[in-house]
């Protein structure tokens, strides 16, 4: 995402680093590039205008032509102007009160029953909260019944009333239910409508003033660009919704109505959507996203992901079992399954600062993993537990059970060796010598 924007902009900051060519005129020209660039990536004209001339007035205030490092004084005031645009500070979601009621809004396919899922399942697990999702969608039983398969995979409970045609009424009762079952936070989602749609917008408006909830997130799909900013207006017009909701951000959108929507509506980013599996979701950081727009990668939020997804109890029984050396296939497996909890390789390595703009035209496959499960499932129970038996046979058994080529299966066990070996090797660091004496049989 925003590929094209940092491109942009840091072709137009290179002028500027480059050494004592700097004069006003080379900063007007900066800034116009700026401002292309970011009507290019679909903000909003009036947001880009306004920030071109904070920018402006800023570097005279600070005086950046004679200062030491023009270019990267620059480069800061544009960054720190970006993450004032996108609303500075991150703003929590409000979960108070019990139960705690969300309610979802937007357009039709923006990603609000997706994202409804996500965000039960970020309370359950990192909020400790017991949430119960209402399926508000009355029109399409295909939603109520997508919302179930997603309550299901996270196990979360999903309220539903079949046959009742009245959402005002399914919320009410969903949360009767809820202070019945124990349930301290209700995210109700709701029917996608098109703005225009009076009917549907007056029923999303009654449900607001039925049940009062603490949060309005409207739900928006960043790939729709300056419509995007359009419907948010149109819908905090209506409803005063307390914050946005940025799904799709992982796909090939140009950024700019993030960069728009905080300006125009005045409510808060509170999370990005970045994948369709459950776990896709981040909370919003604007100083971090102005550090992804501008290249400069975004590694908090790389370690965070990692260590969200970090099993302590499984990292100290693997560690034992290193230890013992009896790491086996099923430990290989378990750690390929973690990354692959992380989310999109690509996301995740686009990251690390100065990668991003590296690998945007290359093909990282989420399926990298895929051969190599393939080789370890073909592989019997005893097999995985004691890799010493694999002899030349079952190795082309297994390859012909994972339509793998035996090269590839050799491979694989070659390296698992080497990782085992050096794991034994770690763990045995705290005897040097004997470590040593490992290094050398190697
Ligand atoms: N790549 C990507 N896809 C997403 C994301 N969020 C949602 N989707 C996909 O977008 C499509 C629409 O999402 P839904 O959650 O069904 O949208 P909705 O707003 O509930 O749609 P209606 O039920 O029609 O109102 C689905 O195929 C989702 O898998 C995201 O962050 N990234």
């Amino acid at each position: 995402m925003f590929e094209n924007l940092s491109d942009r902009l840091e072709r137009s900051f290179k002028i500027l680093k480059g050494e004592g060519k700097i004069t006003e005129i080379n900063v007007a020209e900066t800034l116009k590039d700026v401002r292309r660039a970011l009507l290019d990536a679909d903000v909003n004209y009036k947001v880009a205008k306004q920030f071109t001339d904070t920018v402006k007035a800023k570097a005279l205030g600070m005086d950046v032509l004679t200062s030491v490092k023009p270019g990267q004084l620059m480069v800061k005031i544009v960054h720190d102007e970006l993450a004032t645009l996108m609303g500075g500070e991150a703003v929590d979601v409000q979960i108070s009160g019990n139960p705690a009621i969300i309610l979802m809004s937007g357009l039709q396919g923006s990603g609000k029953t997706t994202f409804s899922g996500k965000l039960a399942n970020l309370m359950k697990n990192k909020r400790s909260k017991k949430p119960l999702l209402v399926a508000g969608d009355v029109y399409r039983p295909a939603a109520i019944e997508q919302l179930k398969v997603l309550g299901e995979q996270i196990q979360v409970p999903v309220y539903t009333e079949e046959g009742n045609k009245n959402p005002v009424q399914i919320a009410q009762n969903a949360i009767k239910q809820a202070r019945q079952d124990g349930n301290d936070l209700v995210i109700i989602d709701t029917a996608g409508r098109l703005a225009i749609d009076e009917q549907m917008m007056q029923e999303i408006k009654a449900i607001k003033d039925a049940v009062n909830p603490q949060e309005i997130l409207f739900v928006v799909d960043s790939m729709t660009g300056q419509d995007a900013v359009n419907t948010a207006k149109e819908f905090n017009d209506r409803l005063d919704f307390t914050g946005v909701v940025l799904t799709k951000l992982d796909g090939d959108t140009r950024g700019g109505a993030a960069l728009s929507i905080r300006t125009v509506v005045n409510k808060p980013i509170k999370f990005v959507g970045t994948g369709e599996k459950m776990e896709a979701l981040d909370v919003f950081h604007p100083a971090r996203m102005a550090d992804r727009i501008l290249g400069m990668g975004d590694i908090v939020s790389l370690v965070e992901r990692a260590q969200e997804q970090y099993d302590e109890e499984e990292a100290k029984r693997l560690q034992k079992k290193i230890a013992k050396n009896q790491f086996d296939f099923n430990d290989f497996i378990s750690q390929i399954q973690q990354i692959k909890k992380m989310g999109n390789l690509k996301e995740l390595a686009s990251m690390i600062p100065g990668v991003g703009k590296a690998i945007k035209d290359m093909d990282i496959d989420d399926n990298a993993f895929k051969s190599i499960e393939a080789i370890i499932y073909s592989m019997t129970p005893k097999e995985r537990t004691n890799p010493e038996i694999l002899n030349g046979s079952r190795r082309q058994r297994i390859a012909t059970g994972s339509g793998t080529s035996i090269q590839e299966v050799n491979r694989l066990i070659k390296q698992f060796d080497e990782t085992r070996k050096m794991m034994r090797m770690v763990t045995q660091a705290k005897n040097p010598a004997r470590m040593m004496r490992g290094i050398k049989r190697r």
